[in-house]
């Protein structure tokens, strides 16, 4: 058997949990230091073993994941670095910077045993084994950090078993990984903190402020959700980087500010489609970062049924439809619904089935 240790069973450690557990060959260990929380991971049934004792779960482990906030990285590699663990296994991590964690692992004595940096590009502004789910990782990239002296073993076995997310693996050197992932994951959830929290003090004059919130700001605050621990220690780890972004955030901003002052309609309209053709140019509209699904917008009369009309409509044509969201309903008002697929290719087949008889949006 294969024994896999994951300390921190939360969304990311727990949805690792549910893609390696009943797998042939596979047993899956989980740690907490709270017994209450070792009884809710059997509970919920995302390992096979719990235990409290952090001795327990790492012996004889072949693979230990490290799933705790990226603050309590070092504490644990250390308390690993002075257990016997098993020759030749290996301890991963999964947190949001890499660089930090590199660095302290390489200066240690893991007797036997090697460190291979992780982090999977994909999450949710929910944390908690709670909202823990085996398909988080489907499609998205998972980036893995190994440095000059990893054996090549040891990476390929980590590789083989990550096969189970489904994930796509990418090798990137762990500065990079800091600059790159800090100006599309972490300065985005400082935009949509501070953009919720300046709305926040506006409707504390007047209570409108909410209730007008509609999809735009729904869609651009999302991740202002997302734990504020995680995130704690995510901006502090990166801090060199992040300060830099938040320079340049400033540059784009005072610009917007100096098209507005000189009422430069061209300027605005350049920055839209700049903006526009970026957008459109990235990558497949893969799960993870920030997207997840691939969503459209349907205008639907308000009516009764028209939700079955919806669904019984793309069921008889073998349409697999994840999610169903009604963002806007108020009576005498056409409301919208927001459908979203896995596939985009289901995605697509649903546009051309809707499209007769409603105004539907990507
Ligand atoms: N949330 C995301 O979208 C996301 C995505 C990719 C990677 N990550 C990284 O994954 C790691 C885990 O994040 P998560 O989203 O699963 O968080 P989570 O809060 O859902 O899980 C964290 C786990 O760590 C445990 N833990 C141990 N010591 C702790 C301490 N001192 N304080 C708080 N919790 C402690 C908690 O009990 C919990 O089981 C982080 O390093 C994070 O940077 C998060
Ligand atoms: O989709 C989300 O909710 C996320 O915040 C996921 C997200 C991201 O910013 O894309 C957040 C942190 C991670 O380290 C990786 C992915």
């Amino acid at each position: 058997m294969t024994k896999i240790a994951i300390y921190g069973v939360g969304l990311i450690g727990g949805s690792l949990a549910l893609c390696f557990k009943g797998k042939p060959g596979l047993t899956v260990v989980g740690h907490s230091g709270n017994p209450a929380s070792v009884a809710k991971y059997l509970k919920r049934g995302v390992v096979d073993h719990a235990t409290t004792s952090f001795e327990e779960a790492a012996a004889d482990a072949d693979f230990i994941f490290l799933c705790v906030p990226v603050g309590n990285l070092n504490e644990y590699l250390e308390k690993l670095a002075s257990l016997p663990l098993k020759p030749g296994c290996i301890i991963t991590d999964v947190g949001s910077t890499k660089a930090s964690v590199s660095a302290f692992a390489a200066q240690l004595r893991l007797s036997g045993a090697c460190f291979i940096g992780g982090h999977p590009m994909a999450g949710k502004e929910k944390s908690g084994v709670e909202a823990a789910s085996s398909l988080l990782f489907e499609n998205a990239f998972y980036v893995l950090t190994p440095d000059h002296d990893t054996p090549a073993e040891a990476y390929e076995r980590l590789a083989v078993l990550l096969q189970h997310t489904k994930a796509q693996l990418v090798k990137v050197e762990a500065g990079l990984h800091d600059e790159i992932v800090g100006a599309i994951s972490h300065l985005p959830h400082i935009i949509a903190v501070a953009l919720v929290n300046q709305i926040a003090k506006y409707n504390e004059a007047n209570p409108l402020y909410r209730d007008l919130a509609a999809g735009g700001f729904r869609d651009i605050t999302r991740i202002a959700s997302s734990d504020p621990i995680i995130w704690r220690d995510i901006l502090i780890n990166n801090k060199k980087v992040v300060l830099q972004l938040l320079q340049d955030w400033n540059e784009e901003i005072l610009s917007f500010i100096r098209l507005l002052e000189a009422e430069d309609g061209e300027g605005i309209e350049r920055e839209f489609q700049l903006a526009n053709t970026f957008r459109s140019e990235l990558p497949e509209r893969r799960k993870g970062v920030i997207h997840s699904f691939y969503d459209i917008y349907i205008e639907v009369p308000d009516h009764p049924g028209i939700i079955g009309q919806i669904t019984t409509l793309l069921g008889s044509h073998r349409v697999n439809l994840s999610n169903i969201q009604i963002i806007e309903s108020r009576e005498d008002v056409p409301g919208v619904l927001r459908l979203s697929f896995r596939e985009e290719e289901q995605m697509d087949k649903a546009l051309e089935l809707l499209k007769e008889d409603y105004a539907v949006h990507v």
